[in-house]
Protein backbone atom coordinates (compact mmCIF):
# COMPACT_ATOMS: atom_id res chain seq x y z
CA UNK A 1 0.00 0.00 0.00
CA UNK A 2 1.41 3.27 -0.89
CA UNK A 3 1.89 6.15 1.52
CA UNK A 4 -1.59 7.89 0.30
CA UNK A 5 -4.27 6.38 -1.68
CA UNK A 6 -7.46 8.85 -2.77
CA UNK A 7 -10.11 5.95 -4.18
CA UNK A 8 -12.97 7.40 -6.43
CA UNK A 9 -13.28 10.53 -4.50
CA UNK A 10 -16.43 12.66 -4.97
CA UNK A 11 -17.37 16.12 -3.69
CA UNK A 12 -20.18 18.29 -3.99
CA UNK A 13 -21.34 21.47 -2.65
CA UNK A 14 -25.38 22.33 -2.94
CA UNK A 15 -26.00 19.61 -5.58
CA UNK A 16 -22.86 20.61 -7.50
CA UNK A 17 -20.34 18.12 -8.63
CA UNK A 18 -16.94 19.75 -7.57
CA UNK A 19 -14.31 16.62 -7.48
CA UNK A 20 -15.66 13.92 -9.52
CA UNK A 21 -14.45 10.94 -8.98
CA UNK A 22 -10.30 11.17 -8.10
CA UNK A 23 -7.99 8.24 -8.19
CA UNK A 24 -4.52 9.12 -6.96
CA UNK A 25 -1.95 6.64 -5.39
CA UNK A 26 1.12 7.92 -3.96
CA UNK A 27 3.68 6.20 -3.09
CA UNK A 28 6.06 6.68 0.29
CA UNK A 29 8.68 9.29 -0.19
CA UNK A 30 6.93 10.99 -3.34
CA UNK A 31 6.44 14.87 -4.05
CA UNK A 32 2.84 14.78 -5.85
CA UNK A 33 2.18 18.18 -7.48
CA UNK A 34 -1.61 19.03 -7.96
CA UNK A 35 -1.76 21.42 -10.70
CA UNK A 36 -4.39 23.15 -12.67
CA UNK A 37 -6.11 26.12 -14.11
CA UNK A 38 -8.16 28.51 -11.04
CA UNK A 39 -11.58 26.39 -9.91
CA UNK A 40 -10.05 23.03 -11.24
CA UNK A 41 -10.61 21.58 -7.53
CA UNK A 42 -7.53 21.40 -6.29
CA UNK A 43 -7.83 23.35 -3.17
CA UNK A 44 -10.57 20.97 -2.92
CA UNK A 45 -9.10 18.21 -3.00
CA UNK A 46 -6.12 18.88 -0.61
CA UNK A 47 -8.79 20.24 2.08
CA UNK A 48 -10.12 16.30 1.84
CA UNK A 49 -7.10 15.08 2.48
CA UNK A 50 -6.19 17.64 5.13
CA UNK A 51 -9.62 16.44 7.01
CA UNK A 52 -10.75 20.28 6.62
CA UNK A 53 -13.84 19.23 4.77
CA UNK A 54 -15.29 15.61 4.03
CA UNK A 55 -15.71 13.31 0.62
CA UNK A 56 -19.38 13.37 -0.31
CA UNK A 57 -18.00 9.47 -1.30
CA UNK A 58 -15.11 7.68 -1.45
CA UNK A 59 -12.12 6.55 0.50
CA UNK A 60 -8.63 8.51 1.74
CA UNK A 61 -6.01 6.18 3.29
CA UNK A 62 -2.88 7.98 4.48
CA UNK A 63 -0.39 4.63 5.01
CA UNK A 64 -2.78 1.75 6.12
CA UNK A 65 -5.45 4.01 7.83
CA UNK A 66 -8.88 5.10 6.38
CA UNK A 67 -8.85 8.60 7.28
CA UNK A 68 -11.66 9.49 5.00
CA UNK A 69 -13.89 11.33 7.93
CA UNK A 70 -10.59 11.24 10.48
CA UNK A 71 -10.06 14.68 11.72
CA UNK A 72 -7.46 16.60 10.95
CA UNK A 73 -5.20 16.13 13.62
CA UNK A 74 -5.59 12.19 14.07
CA UNK A 75 -3.82 11.96 10.34
CA UNK A 76 -0.35 12.92 11.03
CA UNK A 77 -0.34 16.05 8.25
CA UNK A 78 1.31 19.01 8.41
CA UNK A 79 0.06 22.40 6.27
CA UNK A 80 1.84 24.89 4.70
CA UNK A 81 -0.93 27.44 3.73
CA UNK A 82 -0.25 30.26 1.22
CA UNK A 83 -0.97 32.70 3.55
CA UNK A 84 1.67 32.00 6.28
CA UNK A 85 -0.51 32.04 9.42
CA UNK A 86 1.94 33.16 11.92
CA UNK A 87 1.04 34.22 15.63
CA UNK A 88 2.02 37.15 15.42
CA UNK A 89 3.02 37.65 18.94
CA UNK A 90 5.18 34.89 19.62
CA UNK A 91 8.58 34.56 18.30
CA UNK A 92 9.93 32.51 15.94
CA UNK A 93 11.14 29.82 17.88
CA UNK A 94 7.46 29.47 19.74
CA UNK A 95 5.95 29.69 16.53
CA UNK A 96 7.73 26.43 15.36
CA UNK A 97 7.51 24.51 18.73
CA UNK A 98 3.61 25.90 19.55
CA UNK A 99 1.96 22.47 18.00
CA UNK A 100 4.63 20.25 20.10
CA UNK A 101 3.04 22.02 22.53
CA UNK A 102 -0.39 21.64 22.32
CA UNK A 103 0.28 17.33 21.72
CA UNK A 104 1.83 17.54 24.75
CA UNK A 105 5.85 17.10 23.72
CA UNK A 106 8.01 17.60 26.50
CA UNK A 107 10.24 20.66 26.54
CA UNK A 108 13.79 19.14 25.78
CA UNK A 109 12.02 17.58 22.61
CA UNK A 110 10.80 20.58 21.62
CA UNK A 111 13.82 22.94 22.28
CA UNK A 112 15.47 19.82 20.02
CA UNK A 113 13.30 20.05 17.21
CA UNK A 114 13.26 23.82 17.31
CA UNK A 115 16.99 23.62 16.71
CA UNK A 116 16.61 20.87 14.12
CA UNK A 117 14.26 22.58 12.06
CA UNK A 118 16.20 26.31 12.10
CA UNK A 119 19.19 24.45 11.32
CA UNK A 120 17.94 22.39 8.61
CA UNK A 121 16.24 26.08 7.06
CA UNK A 122 18.81 28.55 8.30
CA UNK A 123 16.99 30.52 10.47
CA UNK A 124 18.92 30.03 13.81
CA UNK A 125 19.74 33.70 13.75
CA UNK A 126 15.79 34.70 13.83
CA UNK A 127 14.67 32.78 16.72
CA UNK A 128 13.78 35.15 18.88
CA UNK A 129 11.83 38.05 16.26
CA UNK A 130 8.41 38.23 15.92
CA UNK A 131 6.73 37.53 12.28
CA UNK A 132 6.57 41.25 11.97
CA UNK A 133 10.14 41.51 11.58
CA UNK A 134 10.12 39.24 9.46
CA UNK A 135 11.30 39.28 5.38
CA UNK A 136 8.26 37.22 3.33
CA UNK A 137 10.54 34.84 2.38
CA UNK A 138 11.79 34.61 6.07
CA UNK A 139 8.38 34.39 7.28
CA UNK A 140 7.42 31.24 4.67
CA UNK A 141 10.63 29.46 6.09
CA UNK A 142 9.21 29.39 9.61
CA UNK A 143 5.83 28.54 8.91
CA UNK A 144 7.23 25.92 7.08
CA UNK A 145 9.65 25.07 10.24
CA UNK A 146 6.47 24.65 11.96
CA UNK A 147 5.35 22.42 9.67
CA UNK A 148 8.81 20.39 9.48
CA UNK A 149 9.32 20.40 13.73
CA UNK A 150 6.29 17.46 13.98
CA UNK A 151 8.21 15.03 11.36
CA UNK A 152 4.71 14.63 9.70
CA UNK A 153 3.69 11.16 7.69
CA UNK A 154 2.54 13.62 5.16
CA UNK A 155 3.92 16.83 4.43
CA UNK A 156 0.85 19.48 2.48
CA UNK A 157 1.36 22.60 0.58
CA UNK A 158 -1.58 25.05 -0.78
CA UNK A 159 0.40 26.89 -2.93
CA UNK A 160 2.83 28.30 -0.71
CA UNK A 161 4.79 30.65 -3.05
CA UNK A 162 1.87 32.86 -4.29
CA UNK A 163 2.55 35.59 -2.16
CA UNK A 164 6.57 36.09 -2.65
CA UNK A 165 8.09 38.32 -5.10
CA UNK A 166 9.03 36.43 -8.28
CA UNK A 167 13.00 36.45 -7.34
CA UNK A 168 12.10 34.92 -3.80
CA UNK A 169 9.67 32.31 -5.58
CA UNK A 170 12.40 30.55 -7.40
CA UNK A 171 14.94 30.71 -3.91
CA UNK A 172 11.97 29.07 -1.90
CA UNK A 173 11.49 26.77 -4.81
CA UNK A 174 14.60 25.52 -4.72
CA UNK A 175 14.52 25.28 -0.98
CA UNK A 176 11.63 23.32 -0.86
CA UNK A 177 13.12 20.87 -3.22
CA UNK A 178 16.13 20.74 -0.83
CA UNK A 179 14.01 19.76 1.60
CA UNK A 180 11.95 17.17 0.33
CA UNK A 181 15.26 15.92 -0.73
CA UNK A 182 16.77 15.89 2.58
CA UNK A 183 13.51 14.39 4.37
CA UNK A 184 11.99 12.24 2.40
CA UNK A 185 8.75 13.24 3.35
CA UNK A 186 5.68 12.33 1.28
CA UNK A 187 4.24 15.52 0.07
CA UNK A 188 1.47 16.85 -1.66
CA UNK A 189 1.93 20.64 -2.98
CA UNK A 190 -0.95 22.43 -5.03
CA UNK A 191 -0.29 25.18 -7.30
CA UNK A 192 -1.18 26.87 -10.73
CA UNK A 193 1.98 27.56 -11.56
CA UNK A 194 3.33 25.16 -14.45
CA UNK A 195 7.36 25.84 -13.53
CA UNK A 196 6.53 24.91 -10.04
CA UNK A 197 5.01 21.93 -11.06
CA UNK A 198 7.47 20.63 -13.73
CA UNK A 199 11.00 21.42 -11.24
CA UNK A 200 8.87 20.17 -8.18
CA UNK A 201 7.30 17.19 -8.74
CA UNK A 202 8.13 13.09 -9.14
CA UNK A 203 5.09 13.14 -10.02
CA UNK A 204 1.61 15.67 -11.51
CA UNK A 205 -1.43 14.77 -11.68
CA UNK A 206 -2.79 17.80 -13.90
CA UNK A 207 -6.65 18.56 -13.47
CA UNK A 208 -9.21 19.92 -15.13
CA UNK A 209 -13.47 20.29 -13.92
CA UNK A 210 -12.94 18.45 -11.42
CA UNK A 211 -11.23 15.52 -12.76
CA UNK A 212 -7.28 14.00 -13.10
CA UNK A 213 -6.71 15.00 -16.94
CA UNK A 214 -3.16 13.12 -16.41
CA UNK A 215 -1.17 11.81 -14.16
CA UNK A 216 2.38 10.95 -14.35
CA UNK A 217 6.01 12.29 -14.22
CA UNK A 218 6.89 15.45 -15.21
CA UNK A 219 8.48 13.79 -18.68
CA UNK A 220 5.28 12.00 -19.69
CA UNK A 221 3.01 15.03 -19.13
CA UNK A 222 5.89 16.74 -21.45
CA UNK A 223 6.45 14.79 -23.81
CA UNK A 224 3.21 12.61 -24.01
CA UNK A 225 0.39 14.72 -23.11
CA UNK A 226 -2.87 12.70 -22.77
CA UNK A 227 -5.17 15.44 -24.36
CA UNK A 228 -5.35 18.22 -25.80
CA UNK A 229 -6.05 20.14 -22.95
CA UNK A 230 -2.75 18.95 -21.11
CA UNK A 231 -1.00 19.84 -23.84
CA UNK A 232 -1.78 23.08 -24.17
CA UNK A 233 -1.47 23.75 -20.35
CA UNK A 234 2.08 22.55 -19.73
CA UNK A 235 4.45 24.50 -21.89
CA UNK A 236 5.55 27.93 -22.18
CA UNK A 237 4.31 29.05 -24.85
CA UNK A 238 1.63 26.83 -25.45
CA UNK A 239 2.09 24.58 -27.72
CA UNK A 240 0.87 25.48 -31.16
CA UNK A 241 -2.37 23.45 -32.39
CA UNK A 242 -2.58 23.37 -36.35
CA UNK A 243 -6.14 22.04 -37.48
CA UNK A 244 -5.32 19.58 -40.03
CA UNK A 245 -7.36 16.22 -42.05
CA UNK A 246 -6.78 13.40 -43.73
CA UNK A 247 -5.92 13.00 -46.60
CA UNK A 248 -6.20 10.35 -49.47
CA UNK A 249 -2.78 9.20 -49.31
CA UNK A 250 -3.17 8.17 -45.22
CA UNK A 251 -0.97 11.52 -44.56
CA UNK A 252 -2.19 14.80 -43.08
CA UNK A 253 -2.55 18.15 -44.53
CA UNK A 254 -4.07 21.42 -43.88
CA UNK A 255 -4.63 24.38 -46.04
CA UNK A 256 -3.25 22.25 -48.83
CA UNK A 257 0.35 21.67 -47.04
CA UNK A 258 1.46 18.03 -46.49
CA UNK A 259 2.92 17.25 -42.63
CA UNK A 260 5.55 15.38 -41.90
CA UNK A 261 4.52 12.45 -40.17
CA UNK A 262 6.74 9.31 -39.24
CA UNK A 263 5.16 5.83 -39.92
CA UNK A 264 4.15 5.00 -36.34
CA UNK A 265 2.03 8.29 -36.37
CA UNK A 266 0.44 7.79 -39.73
CA UNK A 267 -0.74 4.03 -38.03
CA UNK A 268 -2.23 6.57 -34.95
CA UNK A 269 -4.23 8.16 -37.43
CA UNK A 270 -6.56 5.14 -37.92
CA UNK A 271 -7.71 5.50 -34.72
CA UNK A 272 -8.73 9.59 -35.22
CA UNK A 273 -12.80 9.72 -35.18
CA UNK A 274 -13.64 11.67 -37.97
CA UNK A 275 -11.44 13.50 -40.49
CA UNK A 276 -10.49 15.85 -38.15
CA UNK A 277 -7.05 15.76 -36.65
CA UNK A 278 -4.94 18.70 -34.42
CA UNK A 279 -0.89 18.68 -35.39
CA UNK A 280 0.68 19.95 -31.78
CA UNK A 281 4.26 21.25 -31.83
CA UNK A 282 5.85 22.80 -28.88
CA UNK A 283 7.55 26.41 -30.12
CA UNK A 284 11.01 24.87 -28.91
CA UNK A 285 10.26 22.13 -31.82
CA UNK A 286 10.77 24.77 -34.52
CA UNK A 287 13.80 26.38 -36.05
CA UNK A 288 14.45 28.68 -38.49
CA UNK A 289 15.82 27.20 -41.61
CA UNK A 290 16.68 27.67 -45.72
CA UNK A 291 13.63 25.47 -46.37
CA UNK A 292 10.72 24.73 -44.59
CA UNK A 293 7.20 26.18 -43.88
CA UNK A 294 7.05 29.67 -45.55
CA UNK A 295 5.64 32.66 -43.16
CA UNK A 296 6.27 36.14 -42.22
CA UNK A 297 7.82 37.64 -39.32
CA UNK A 298 5.05 39.36 -37.49
CA UNK A 299 6.66 39.73 -33.82
CA UNK A 300 9.87 39.00 -31.86
CA UNK A 301 9.97 38.65 -27.99
CA UNK A 302 13.68 38.43 -26.84
CA UNK A 303 13.99 37.25 -23.42
CA UNK A 304 17.73 37.23 -22.99
CA UNK A 305 18.65 33.72 -23.12
CA UNK A 306 15.86 32.72 -26.31
CA UNK A 307 13.68 35.06 -28.35
CA UNK A 308 9.69 34.23 -28.97
CA UNK A 309 9.11 34.90 -32.61
CA UNK A 310 5.35 34.48 -34.22
CA UNK A 311 5.28 33.75 -37.59
CA UNK A 312 2.12 34.14 -39.75
CA UNK A 313 2.06 31.55 -42.25
CA UNK A 314 -0.66 29.60 -44.52
CA UNK A 315 -1.39 27.48 -41.05
CA UNK A 316 -2.11 30.67 -38.88
CA UNK A 317 -0.09 32.06 -36.14
CA UNK A 318 2.80 29.61 -35.23
CA UNK A 319 5.12 31.04 -32.01
CA UNK A 320 8.73 29.82 -32.18
CA UNK A 321 11.27 29.26 -29.19
CA UNK A 322 14.34 30.07 -31.11
CA UNK A 323 17.84 30.26 -28.18
CA UNK A 324 19.58 33.70 -27.98
CA UNK A 325 18.96 36.53 -29.84
CA UNK A 326 17.39 36.25 -33.89
CA UNK A 327 18.94 38.54 -36.93
CA UNK A 328 15.53 38.11 -38.65
CA UNK A 329 13.41 41.31 -38.69
CA UNK A 330 9.98 41.60 -38.27
CA UNK A 331 8.00 41.70 -41.73
CA UNK A 332 10.98 39.80 -43.31
CA UNK A 333 10.25 36.13 -44.99
CA UNK A 334 11.37 32.92 -42.79
CA UNK A 335 11.14 29.07 -42.95
CA UNK A 336 10.36 26.86 -40.34
CA UNK A 337 10.95 23.57 -39.89
CA UNK A 338 10.78 20.64 -37.19
CA UNK A 339 11.21 17.09 -36.58
CA UNK A 340 8.87 14.49 -36.99
CA UNK A 341 9.74 13.09 -33.50
CA UNK A 342 8.40 15.91 -32.40
CA UNK A 343 5.01 16.38 -33.64
CA UNK A 344 1.71 15.53 -31.20
CA UNK A 345 -1.34 14.50 -32.92
CA UNK A 346 -4.88 14.57 -31.12
CA UNK A 347 -8.18 13.83 -32.14
CA UNK A 348 -9.72 16.83 -32.91
CA UNK A 349 -13.35 15.30 -31.90
CA UNK A 350 -12.26 13.72 -28.49
CA UNK A 351 -9.25 15.80 -27.98
CA UNK A 352 -7.54 12.87 -26.71
CA UNK A 353 -3.66 12.54 -27.77
CA UNK A 354 -3.60 9.92 -30.82
CA UNK A 355 0.61 9.94 -31.33
N1 LIG B 1 -17.27 25.46 0.56
C1 LIG B 1 -17.67 25.59 -0.70
N2 LIG B 1 -18.96 25.79 -1.04
C2 LIG B 1 -19.33 25.91 -2.33
N3 LIG B 1 -18.49 25.86 -3.37
C3 LIG B 1 -17.18 25.67 -3.12
C4 LIG B 1 -16.70 25.53 -1.77
N4 LIG B 1 -15.36 25.36 -1.84
C5 LIG B 1 -15.02 25.40 -3.15
N5 LIG B 1 -16.12 25.59 -3.91
C6 LIG B 1 -16.14 25.67 -5.39
O1 LIG B 1 -15.44 24.56 -5.89
C7 LIG B 1 -14.71 24.88 -7.07
C8 LIG B 1 -13.27 24.44 -6.91
O2 LIG B 1 -12.64 25.27 -5.94
P1 LIG B 1 -11.13 25.06 -5.48
O3 LIG B 1 -10.82 26.12 -4.48
O4 LIG B 1 -10.93 23.65 -5.08
O5 LIG B 1 -10.35 25.33 -6.83
P2 LIG B 1 -8.80 25.50 -7.08
O6 LIG B 1 -8.50 24.60 -8.23
O7 LIG B 1 -8.03 25.29 -5.85
O8 LIG B 1 -8.73 26.99 -7.57
P3 LIG B 1 -7.68 28.18 -7.21
O9 LIG B 1 -6.45 27.87 -7.99
O10 LIG B 1 -8.41 29.38 -7.72
O11 LIG B 1 -7.50 28.18 -5.73
C9 LIG B 1 -14.89 26.37 -7.29
O12 LIG B 1 -15.88 26.56 -8.27
C10 LIG B 1 -15.38 26.86 -5.93
O13 LIG B 1 -16.21 27.99 -6.08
Amino acid sequence: MGALSIRNVRKAYHQIEILKGIDLEVESGEFLILVGPSGCGKSTLLSMIAGLDFPTSGQIHIGDRDVTYALPKDRDIAMVFQSYALYPNMNVAQNISFGLEMRKVPKAEREAAIQRVAKMLQIEHLLDRKPGQLSGGQRQRVAMGRALAREPKLFLFDEPLSNLDAKLRVEMRAEIKLLHQRTRTTTVYVTHDQVEAMTLGDRIAVMKDGQVQQFGTPDDIYSRPANRFVAEFIGSPAMNMLEASRGGNGGLSAHGVELTLLSEQRQALQRASGGGVTYGLRPEALQFADTGLPGQLSMLEPTGPETYAMVDTALGHIVARVPGKVTQRVGDRVHLAWSAHDVHLFDAASQQRLG
